[in-house]
């Protein structure tokens, strides 16, 4: 897409930082299936590639590399992939039933602070503002840091300041990153991130997490082997309850690193990757509810039928929110890119197209989902377009990944963290159309800015918010 000069191509990955989506779309367009539009058939072709040769980790750590400084080990590496998947897909998400009603408090105890605790305004049932982008980010990381870091760590408001310092910090580096000169940048990103002081902050604290879980794994292999060993049944059931799941502790159990400072940078991998695409994603999609009213009725029934009961492995419930963000993410995903693979030696497509070396090989996925040979009427926002409506159960879920829908990645090694995001994301907006009435300030204003490669939510969004419980008692009083 560049023009064809030096001053051309400068011009026009000057034109990237804001325009991307235009320019990756207009590519798009022009490419009509070739090489730049990768067909599928190529898209499954690129997956079956070893880390060698085009390698995601080098991509992923590409985007992420500048706000974690520490550089891991080969070895590292290749445990990192390892233990996402056990710790992530499966732990992760099959903690989430038992720890229905636990969750359910700290989202109702998050949003509360949000709605209630900031605001001057004084009058009960008035509208609220919050701004949603930090809010949300605080809801969501008050809400998983038990998941992470364990209940106790919660429960600490220092812990909570540490963290939301930490991600402050990797917020405002975000755009010195995306949109300053790369000579610039190591001289300005040390002092945005504090010296990496919130960085070390956090590292410390999870160090120390991981030297305690060391020490009572091995203690409780000690008291596991005398309960076995005076076969004493009621000292195993207790044994049993008092192991308490966190992925610091399953990372701890679950490692074949040795060293506790290796672990730690493994666990604060983690906390990192799961800061910030949740709640961009979540404003997108209360965006969408807001400007899309007709479906709120549905939505609110549906979540009523599953306030209490806890969300199974099956996967199946809520089939009506599950397609309404499905849709949201389907046409507002975040990344305008998905899939990076970083070419480790000259690469050929099979359509003969070829990738130099350190360059990116990336699925245009805004495009690609609003492509109309791939998806009838793309450009439509159909918010049960994912739901078969005559039985009322889903066609295709938010977590099933395919080439048509690269949100999570590529179907071989998408996003471990699905199951888990999608069930978190169902608790919290079911709580917040439950429990609340709300609407935009400004309708009209631009629900997202792009920013280099990212699609982001619009960091001035407010919304008016306030309790429904309250409206109806002031309506019935009046
Ligand atoms: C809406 C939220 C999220 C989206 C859209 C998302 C999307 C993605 C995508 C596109 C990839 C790259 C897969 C590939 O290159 O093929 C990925 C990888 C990954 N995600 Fe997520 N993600 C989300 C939330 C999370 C959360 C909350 C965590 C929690 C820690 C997480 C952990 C990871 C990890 C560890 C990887 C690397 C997987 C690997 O190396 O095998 N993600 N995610």
């Amino acid at each position: 897409m560049a023009y064809p000069t030096v001053f051309g191509r400068w011009l026009t990955a000057f034109q990237k930082l804001f325009k991307s989506e235009e320019l990756l779309q207009e590519a798009y367009d022009k490419a009509n299936g070739s090489s730049f539009a990768l067909p599928i058939d190529h898209l499954k072709q690129l997956e079956k590639e070893p880390e060698t040769i085009l390698s995601r980790e080098k991509a992923l750590r590409q985007i992420l590399g500048s706000y974690q400084s520490s550089q891991s080990t080969h070895d590292q590496k290749s445990e990192a992939l390892r233990i996402n998947g056990g710790v992530l897909q499966n732990k992760l998400r099959s903690s989430v039933p038992e720890r229905s009603d636990e969750i359910r408090n700290r989202i109702e105890d998050a949003i509360t602070r949000e709605v209630f605790s900031k605001t001057r305004q004084s009058g009960q049932g008035e509208w609220r503002r919050i701004r949603l982008t930090p809010a949300l980010l605080r809801i969501f990381t008050r809400v998983s840091l038990a998941s992470f870091l364990g209940t106790d760590q919660a429960d600490c408001p220092q812990v909570y300041t540490d963290v939301m310092m930490f991600y402050w910090t990797c917020a405002f580096a975000f755009p010195v990153v995306q949109l300053l000169p790369n000579i610039l940048v190591p001289f300005i990103l040390p002092i945005v991130l504090c010296m990496g002081i919130p960085r070390v902050k956090m590292y410390n604290r999870i160090l120390h997490l991981t030297w305690r879980c060391l020490d009572e794994n091995a203690s409780s292999e000690q008291r596991w082997a005398s309960a076995l060993f005076e076969q004493n049944a009621i000292k195993l059931l207790t044994f049993a309850k008092d192991q308490k799941g966190s992925v610091v502790s399953w990372i701890t159990e679950m490692t074949r690193v040795n060293e506790a400072t290796e672990i730690a940078k493994l666990t604060l991998g983690l906390v990192f990757a799961s800061a910030f695409q949740v709640p961009m994603i979540a404003q997108f999609y209360i965006h969408r509810f807001c400007s899309h009213p007709e479906y709120t009725e549905t939505l609110r029934e549906e979540a009523s039928k599953h306030k209490h009961p806890p969300f199974t492995s099956l996967n199946k419930e809520m089939p009506y929110l599950d397609s309404f963000l499905k849709e949201t993410a389907r046409l507002s995903p975040g990344p305008i890119v998905s899939n990076p693979r970083t070419a480790m030696l000259p690469y050929t497509l099979p359509d003969g197209c070829h990738v130099t070396t350190g360059n990116w090989i990336a699925v245009p996925q805004l495009a690609l989902m609003r492509d109309e040979n791939l998806w009838p009427q793309a450009k439509q926002f159909e918010g049960f377009r994912f739901v078969d409506d005559e039985i009322g159960l889903s066609k295709s879920r938010l977590t099933h990944p395919s080439y048509e829908f690269p949100l999570w990645g590529s179907v071989r090694y998408s996003c471990p963290a699905r199951f888990y995001v999608s069930i978190i994301m169902k608790m919290v907006l079911s709580h917040i159309l439950l429990e609340y009435e709300f609407q935009l300030e400004s309708p009209r204003s631009q629900p997202h800015i792009n920013l280099g490669k990212f699609r982001l939510p619009n960091p001035f969004t407010i919304l008016l918010i306030r309790k429904k419980e309250i409206v109806g008692k002031l309506r019935n009083t009046a």
